[in-house]
């Protein structure tokens, strides 16, 4: 649906190259939630300007439905851009216009005759919740339902892409939650496919299908939210992760375990899947002569699914352990298992 094959956006700096996008390969199936995180100034939002082509790449392909988007003419450009939607960190609406005026406005813009931009209006409204709103102008509505305008107008065109900037950032996270659910909604019942950039992981981990993570103008890291959460390679996507899913042992729980001595096993036992929070753990102390304490656990959920991890002593014979390790690797429910004698 997107693609970008390697490419690259160089911008001159007092004189000096700046490449705020660096080589980016990456493909977004149709109908996908896909997020892409970073810190500020890590190339996202130049990325996702070069889809709707508010930016041009200076290498590379960018591809929308197959059409690439670097060898298309102008009328073909807006073409292409009229099926691609956008919204924005600060709204972006006209604070002299009434809420139906600015959802209205992008069909307005294009000519389309007043009675179908009500019906249109009318029909998008309902949908984001706000349709006894249509006669208030923006500064009387909070952040959130202002985002649900920005949506509405940015629908009300049907587009087949919608692109989000930072959609939820000014939020706060009650409202971030409401505004990523409709965002969920309107992948859902208009099969849309959406491409976001944050720099929250916890909107990645609530309602992203696939993720990359950018820095300095790369894509470091990309793969299914499990993939990423389960595994994650290098040190800032393992930020990111930490700021959401606690999975460090609690200082507390450690001075613990240093006051009582070393040649203590400790693991570290992720579940990826339906069977999180099954009694594994107990199954192995019933099955080996081993004794296993968790010292500290966190289950949350990704996409539905039940994820976590919980750390855990395991006392006993050095081969018992073994054994009772090996058996907890087998089980498909285990994906990452390491041990700190400490
Ligand atoms: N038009 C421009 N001219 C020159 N440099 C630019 C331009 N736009 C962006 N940059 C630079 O490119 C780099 C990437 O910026 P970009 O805004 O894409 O990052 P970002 O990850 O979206 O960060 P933020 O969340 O702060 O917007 C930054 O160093 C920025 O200063």
């Amino acid at each position: 649906m997107i693609e970008f094959r390697d490419v690259s956006k160089v911008y001159d700096h007092n004189g000096n190259e700046l490449r705020a996008v660096d080589h980016v390969t990456l493909k977004v199936d149709k109908g996908e939630i896909f997020g892409v995180i970073g810190f500020s100034g890590a190339g996202k939002s130049t990325l996702v300007r070069m889809v709707n082509q508010l930016e041009k790449p200076t290498e590379g392909n960018i591809l929308v439905e197959g059409e690439d988007l670097t060898k298309l003419s102008k009328p073909e450009v807006r073409r292409v851009r009229k099926r691609i939607g956008m919204i924005f960190q600060h709204f972006n609406l006209l604070e002299s216009k009434t809420v139906r005026h600015n959802v209205g406005f992008p069909l307005a813009l294009v000519g389309t005759p007043k009675r179908v931009i009500q019906k249109r209006v009318t029909e998008i409204l309902e949908f984001v919740g706000l349709e006894d709103k249509a006669d208030q102008y923006p500064e009387e509505l909070s952040g959130g339902q202002k985002q649900r305008v920005g949506i509405a107008r940015a629908l009300a065109t049907s587009p087949d892409i919608l692109l989000c900037d930072e959609a939820t950032s000014a939020l706060d996270p009650e409202t971030t939650k409401s505004i990523l659910q409709l965002l969920k909604r309107v992948r859902d019942e208009y099969n849309l496919t959406i491409l976001m950039i944050t720099h929250e992981m916890n909107v990645i981990k609530e309602v992203c299908d696939k993720v990359a993570v950018m820095e300095k103008g790369a894509v470091i890291e990309q793969g299914t939210i499990f993939e990423l959460f389960s595994n994650p390679q290098h040190q800032t996507t393992q930020n990111f992760i930490r700021s959401v899913i606690e999975s460090d042992i609690p200082a507390s729980i450690l001075r613990g375990i240093e006051k009582r001595g070393a040649g203590r096993h400790i693991y570290r036992v992720t579940f990826v899947n339906e069977t999180a929070g099954e009694p594994i753990l107990s199954q192995v102390s019933k099955r080996f002569d081993v004794d296993v304490n968790v010292l500290f656990g966190q289950i949350t959920e990704l996409q539905g699914i039940p994820f976590g991890h919980l750390v855990v002593e395991i006392q006993g014979e050095d081969k018992e352990i073994v054994k009772a390790i090996d058996h907890i690797q087998s089980a498909v429910t285990v994906q990452e298992v390491y041990s700190h004698a400490g």
